[in-house]
């Protein structure tokens, strides 16, 4: 039998038995290499979803509920569902399916199954879906699962994958292996800004002025604990998280790499007169650490400044 993709993520679960490989594989949080000192562990989440699944619905459950009644149904067997027919418009497709929770199951014009994806927000799995592969996308079975946590998800995936298999003798072409149609890709992430090629490597010109220009030469530098993919300390991951999610085209710089540059965190905090880390640099100037980037993000003033 065929390996499978597990849901509409960058999770695959692979078997020969239709084994689902275990909740440490699949749900490991990429964050335990994290520094978390006592200043920051309060008010952290040491638990992440994968993306597909760490939607919270935006209805509350009395909404939710009477919204789903119009068109699906708690989950069920797979066969006893209806299928619903994608419109082809994005807001109709809102419209009819809810930002529920649960497995769903695509079906293409011929009624042949392809894939089957478990997701915290089932609509936008859909819409995510009818945008990338529309040509797939002609009709889908939805199972809400109420108040799931991720093992009731990943076995209502599994049971509609079981009942699938016995029913078709094989894994639906999207949850093979490799097959990376349904998946939503992660965006590639830029390289961290380095002062020298290595520790070999004499400086000719001061560590200073080597700042001045990155700083000066680029719209926005983070100096951060630790690379922008794994952010070796709290303050920085968070700063790194708001970066991100304000959309900016940001370089950043790591303060531990000492192999790369060697004598910048000693360094830079005279450059800047500014004590800590992470340090954000907007147009040349110090904006600030994590306290100060944090309440700019929540106003809107960090906004306003990367547009300037
Ligand atoms: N309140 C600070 C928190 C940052 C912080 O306390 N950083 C410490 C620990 S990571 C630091 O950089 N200490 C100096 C050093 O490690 O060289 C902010 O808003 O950025
Ligand atoms: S708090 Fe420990 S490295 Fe940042």
């Amino acid at each position: 039998m065929a390996a499978m993709n597990l849901s509409s993520s960058t999770h695959t679960a692979s078997s020969s038995t239709f084994r689902l490989l275990s909740a440490s594989r699949t749900y490991t949080s990429p964050k335990s290499h994290l520094c978390f000192h006592s200043t920051h562990i309060k008010n952290r989440s040491f638990f992440s979803f994968p993306s597909s699944i760490s939607h919270k619905p935006n209805h509350t459950t009395k909404n939710r509920r009477s919204h789903l009644s119009l068109v699906v149904s708690a989950l069920g067997k797979l066969s006893d569902t209806e299928s619903v027919p994608v419109p082809p418009e994005s807001d109709a497709v809102s419209a009819v399916f809810p930002p529920a929770s649960g497995v769903y199951a695509v079906y293409d014009k011929n009624g042949d199954m392809q894939f089957v994806g478990l997701s915290r927000n089932i609509q936008s799995s859909i819409l995510y879906h009818q945008k990338s592969v529309p040509e797939l996308c002609a009709s889908i079975k939805v199972g809400v699962v109420d108040n799931p946590d991720r093992s009731a998800l990943t076995q209502a995936w599994k049971s509609w994958m079981e009942e699938h298999i016995e029913a078709a003798g094989k894994v639906p072409p999207g949850n093979e292996t490799g097959n990376t149609t349904w998946v939503r890709q992660a965006p590639k992430k830029k390289a961290d800004l380095r002062i020298t090629p290595g520790r070999n490597v004499q400086l000719t010109v001061p560590l200073e002025e080597l700042i001045d220009r990155m700083v000066k030469e680029n719209k926005v530098v983070a100096f951060i604990k630790g690379s922008r993919t794994a952010p070796q300390c709290g303050f920085s991951q968070r700063v790194v998280g708001i970066l991100e999610s304000e959309g900016v085209d940001y370089e950043s710089v790591d303060v531990l790499d000492e192999e790369h540059n060697g004598g910048l965190r000693e360094t830079l905090k005279k450059y800047s007169n500014w004590p800590t880390f992470p340090q954000v640099f907007v147009n040349g100037e110090l904006v600030g650490g994590c306290d100060i980037l944090s309440s700019m993000h929540e106003t809107g003033e960090l906004s306003g400044l990367f547009k300037k």
